[in-house]
């Protein structure tokens, strides 16, 4: 099926001069979860604010399911619900009100049956009657939430997420974004947390600088560009790394009693096995062995600390 959301070669320059956004080229599938990560202006809410017909392009173009946000700005526009950072809703509006205003500005006939349903997915019914101002904060975020998908859209942007929340919060607001995402909404969300990337998404775009790094399945990720260690407990302490073992990311720690091997991901079979097998020729004997896996934290930093 042809990608929701379809960039090419999107550009973005301010009235100041400023690139924010240097060609970028991205495929939404329908019904995935994709994080989009970067450090602050890296262009995540620029690129955001142009699929959602907020800003205008400076070059090439975005489809959402086919039409062209510039050409059919209100079709795509109606296709999107977008969930910002802040709460701007009138405070001493009811959940009710403010989630069934919502879908007439979208331009969409009142449908009661439609507000129940968001309400009740979002566990937002029992407040239905309480004012904004009467909510926690995490029921609040669930309101945003609920003003987004007050219109029947098909794909839901979320814009940090959960930021500045507590755990206990985070974990709920995940929750909720797997409970859409099995009811078939497809979920783009920026973040700075990189756990919730890992927990959450199925694909992770790296963007920084106004480019789009990489954007990989979370597990091809982690497997292409994760680095993993074999930690080998020996049998005897060794006093000096035998020198036949130097390099190849193989050391000794101080107190001689443990190995540790570094290795790429991709070939791991092949190079543990020739390890240890000659390891065994040399008489190094373990007795326990453990590994340790990079997160995808390690390969963000790498990333873009290799992209400034
Ligand atoms: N109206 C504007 N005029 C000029 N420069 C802008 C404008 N809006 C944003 N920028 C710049 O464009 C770059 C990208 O900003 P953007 O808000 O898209 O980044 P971001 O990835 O969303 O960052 P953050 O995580 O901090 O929100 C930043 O350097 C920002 O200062």
């Amino acid at each position: 099926m042809a990608p929701i959301i379809s960039i090419r070669d999107l550009t973005k320059t301010y009235a100041n001069g400023f690139q924010a956004l240097k060609g970028i080229d991205l495929d939404v599938e329908r019904g995935e979860i994709l994080a989009l990560l970067g450090p602050n202006g890296a262009g995540k809410t620029t690129l955001i604010s142009i699929v959602c017909g907020i800003a205008n392009p400076s070059g090439g173009h975005v489809l959402v399911d086919g039409k062209d946000v510039v050409k059919d700005f209100r079709l795509t526009r109606s296709m999107i619900g977008l969930v910002p950072q802040e709460l701007t809703t009138d405070q001493f509006e009811t959940v009710w009100n403010t989630v069934s205003f919502s879908r007439g500005l979208h331009g969409k006939k009142a449908n009661p049956a439609h507000i129940e349903k968001v309400l009740r997915d979002l566990s937002l019914w029992d407040k239905k009657d309480n004012t904004l101002r009467q909510l926690s904060g995490g029921m609040k975020r669930r309101v945003l939430i609920a003003k987004a998908l007050s219109h029947e859209p098909m794909v839901l942007f979320l814009d940090e997420p959960t930021a500045g929340v507590d755990v206990a919060l985070r974990k709920d607001m995940w929750e909720v974004v797997a409970t859409l995402r099995r009811a078939g909404v497809t979920i783009i969300l920026t973040t700075h947390y990189i756990e919730e990337a890992e927990e959450i998404a199925d694909r992770v775009g790296v963007i920084n600088g106004g480019k789009l790094l990489l954007v990989e399945e979370k597990s091809t990720l982690m497997r292409k560009l994760g680095r993993k260690q074999l930690i080998l407990e020996l049998s005897e302490p060794l006093p000096v790394l035998p020198p036949e073992f130097a390099g190849n990311g193989l050391s000794l720690s101080d107190d001689g009693s443990r190995l540790v091997y570094d290795f790429d991901s991709q070939n791991e079979q092949e190079s543990i096995a020739a390890l240890l097998t000659r390891l065994g020729q040399h008489n190094i004997h373990f007795k326990d062995l453990s590994t340790q896996q990079t997160s995808l934290e390690d390969i963000f930093v790498a990333l873009v600390g290799g992209a400034k």
